[in-house]
């Protein structure tokens, strides 16, 4: 974080100007896979204990979104895609953000406790501590590393659901923790890709800026035939089942093949279509996630009919 003086808020924020420093939209994907590792559990939760301990999971993804957009206001300022952001737009001043993030991270993180148990309020911390800290003010602007390795935060989630359940991480959490992992830079590098030039501006050494488009080409292909098997081999543990089985190998083939179109463009053939191929690859990430977390609550739901698993 540089010099935020320039950041002075003009006292004319709105409600939801306080509501986009949470970033809700990306939020709730993270907040949905962390319901779905909540529900899967093998262990009945009362309903209030569940409402309560997706409530504060959700403060506490918002109020990491506040924490990371105060320490990156500066960055946001010179990207087209965020300059339009609350602190960088001057609508809200640095402090404020600051002062949101830490109150609702120590309340959410308080709140799950009590709600839930321990185990998932340290959890939620270390969450909040690895994307805010971690990420943010150490490896994004350090190494093009940032996402693989930051990415870890975006991934406990659906553990903190399961630990908030059963009080204990598994086999099951681990391998939801490591779905999210890897699936996180084909994610972000489709994104980079037809970003261009925002990463390189803002000077953040992201992969594209680092090593170049090629590399990112291939680096997306190999995550995401890594991340296949791991995904697919889901199905056999005690939250996967034949739907789950079904649904994996169908998005897992479809992203492979995305992958490899990706791969095998350049950069003269990208710009001919707009990037269409990245763009599309991106979007469809979202649903590729998505819907691996609804299979895993469809086997959910067939097994309390004494259906689905194997
Ligand atoms: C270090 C890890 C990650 C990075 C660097 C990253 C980066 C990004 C960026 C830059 C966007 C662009 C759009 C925006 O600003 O809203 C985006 C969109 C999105 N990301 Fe990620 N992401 C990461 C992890 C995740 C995780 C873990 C999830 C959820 C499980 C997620 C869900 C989403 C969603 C839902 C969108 C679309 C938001 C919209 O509709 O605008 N991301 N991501
Ligand atoms: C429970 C809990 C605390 C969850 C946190 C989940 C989490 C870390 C999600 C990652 C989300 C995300 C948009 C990263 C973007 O990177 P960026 O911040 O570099 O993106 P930007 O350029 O859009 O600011």
């Amino acid at each position: 974080m540089t010099d935020l003086s320039s950041y002075e808020g003009t006292g004319e924020a709105q409600f939801g100007d306080y509501v986009a420093l949470l970033k809700p939209r990306v939020m709730s994907l993270v907040v949905f896979t962390a319901l779905v590792g909540l529900l899967v559990a093998p262990v009945h939760v009362h309903p209030v204990v569940a409402l309560a301990s997706i409530l504060f999971i959700a403060l506490g993804a918002g109020a990491s979104g506040a924490l990371n957009m105060w320490w990156d206001a500066d960055i946001d300022q010179k990207m087209r895609r965020t300059r339009s952001r609350p602190i960088p737009a001057g609508r809200v001043a640095p402090g404020e953000a600051l002062g949101l993030g830490l109150a609702l991270s120590g309340i959410a993180v308080v709140m799950l406790g009590l709600a839930a148990n321990l185990l998932a309020a340290g959890l939620l911390a270390f969450t909040i501590f690895f994307y805010a800290v971690v990420y943010s003010m150490w490896l994004k602007r350090l190494t093009p590393q940032n996402i693989v390795i930051g990415g870890a935060a975006g991934a406990f989630p659906p553990m903190i659901g399961w630990v908030c359940a059963t009080g204990s991480v598994s086999v099951e959490a681990v391998l939801m923790f490591l779905i999210i992992f890897m699936w996180t830079p084909p994610h972000f590098w489709a994104l980079a890709l037809f970003l261009k030039g925002d990463y390189h501006n803002a000077g953040v050494p992201m992969l594209t800026v680092t090593h170049g488009r090629k590399a990112t080409r291939a680096h997306i292909l190999a995550y995401t035939l890594a991340l296949a098997p791991v995904a697919v081999g889901a199905a056999f543990t005690s939250i996967g089942g034949p739907v789950y089985l079904a649904v994996a190998l169908a998005l897992n083939g479809w992203f492979i093949l995305g992958a490899v179109r990706i791969w095998r463009r350049d950069e003269a053939m990208a710009e001919a279509d707009s990037y269409a191929v990245e763009k599309a690859f991106f979007r469809f990430s979202l649903y590729y996630m998505f819907l691996h977390f609804v299979a895993f609550l469809v086997e959910a739901a067939l097994k309390t009919q004494g259906l689905g698993g194997w």
